[in-house]
């Protein structure tokens, strides 16, 4: 008899370790089916470090071949449709383009710009993509970077966090300039010299420009089950405490990481203790169990500044401040490359 499938769509931190975790506990009796775009995992967390390590690409590209143990599989293909009892993907597959589910998770993550994410599904563009970046950088002498990111959230957070960000980059000669904005769609593909004037008439010339000014929630495919499961505004997924879709028709479907509306700074991490609390429930809804809560933590980030420097806030003790030593520590000397690589049970060779 067939196993009912239990539908993951999107490999990113959440739906990674949900397909994972569901495959361990209920391989005998479901199928697990991960449909994710790409043909490698993008180590997010060292993107920015591929600008200036040769072949450092290398090791943030994480097949996902060996993923599965247990007869979990996974199709690459694009979701371009949800139904309450199906999904309806862009290529034939080997089930088909509508492909059926009991359970569904919706962790389709967020986009970014290079090298933070990568838009392409196959890794040899996405390589080329990188490397035109690193070399454009290493003949640069002036490098525009625009927007804050962590440093403008360190800001509402943290004064001690930002001012410990801000004399360290000022010490590397950064030039930082707060308060005013520049158009971004006079930048093309960020690799050809451009002089551009700040909303104050600030004139910034540069060799190479970087655009950080946030991640976009890829919420489109989730709008085509019900536009109203998606938060106008922000345009993210509606969910319950449990992850549930917070719509009653549709008891079976979570939602898990960067496309959530959950109140928190969104990190893969978290993304993860999601994956969790999902994957529990699609059990215990299974089982016919009680099913638990999601309890968002309190602010954390760890920004680094190259290999060595950086600052962050850590979720403790109601938020604490920690310098260059642990930065480097828990994050700089490797962005848990080596972790990733072992959750998707792939050989990193050096
Ligand atoms: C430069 C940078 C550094 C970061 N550093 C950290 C850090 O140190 N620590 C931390 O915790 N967080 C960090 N983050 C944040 C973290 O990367 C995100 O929070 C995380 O990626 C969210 O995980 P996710 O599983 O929700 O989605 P994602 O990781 O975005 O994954 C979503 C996946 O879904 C796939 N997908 C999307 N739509 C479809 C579709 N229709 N069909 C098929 N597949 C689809 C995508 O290809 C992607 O693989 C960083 C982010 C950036 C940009």
């Amino acid at each position: 008899m067939t196993k009912p499938n239990i539908v993951i769509v999107g490999g990113g931190y959440g739906g990674v370790n949900a397909a994972i975790k569901l495959e361990n506990a209920l391989h005998k009796t479901h199928q697990i089916l991960l449909i994710e775009r790409k043909t490698h995992f993008y180590h997010a967390f060292g993107g920015l470090r591929t600008v200036v390590e040769d072949g450092f690409e290398n090791k943030i590209l994480i097949p996902y071949d060996n993923m599965f143990k247990f007869g979990g599989k996974i199709l690459h293909a694009t979701v371009i449709n949800i139904r309450e009892k199906e999904i309806i993907v862009d290529m034939e597959t080997e089930l088909g383009t509508q492909i059926p589910f009991e359970y569904l998770i919706i962790a389709t993550g967020s986009n970014y710009s290079y090298p933070g994410k990568t838009a392409s599904n196959k890794k040899d563009e996405t390589v080329t993509h990188i490397v035109a970046q690193r070399n454009a950088v290493k003949n640069a002498e002036n490098i525009l970077i625009i927007g804050g990111g962590p440093v403008g959230i360190a800001e509402d957070s943290s004064p001690k966090l930002k001012k410990q960000l801000v004399k360290q980059l000022t010490d590397l000669n950064v030039r930082l300039i707060f308060g005013e904005k520049i158009d971004i769609s006079n930048i093309e593909d960020g690799l050809s010299p451009l002089n551009l004037v700040t909303n104050k008439g600030t004139q910034i010339e540069s060799d190479v420009q970087f655009v950080a000014i946030g991640a976009k929630p890829n919420t489109e495919i989730a709008k085509t089950l019900n536009e109203s499961i998606v938060e106008e505004g922000t345009n993210l997924i509606k969910v319950k405490p449990t992850l549930q879709l917070n719509h009653d028709e549709y008891k079976h479907i979570f939602a898990i990481g960067d496309v959530t509306n959950i109140q928190e700074t969104k990190l893969g991490f978290r993304a993860g203790l999601q994956a969790n609390v999902a994957a529990n429930n699609i059990i215990a809804l299974i089982n016919k169990k009680k099913l638990t809560e999601y309890k968002p933590l309190s602010e954390a980030m760890l920004v680094t500044i190259g290999k060595t420097k950086g600052s962050g806030l850590l979720p403790i003790f109601g938020g604490t401040v920690v310098g260059s030593y642990m930065i480097k520590t828990l994050k700089g000397k490797d962005f848990g490359i080596p972790k990733y690589w072992k959750i998707l049970n792939a050989t990193l060779k050096n």
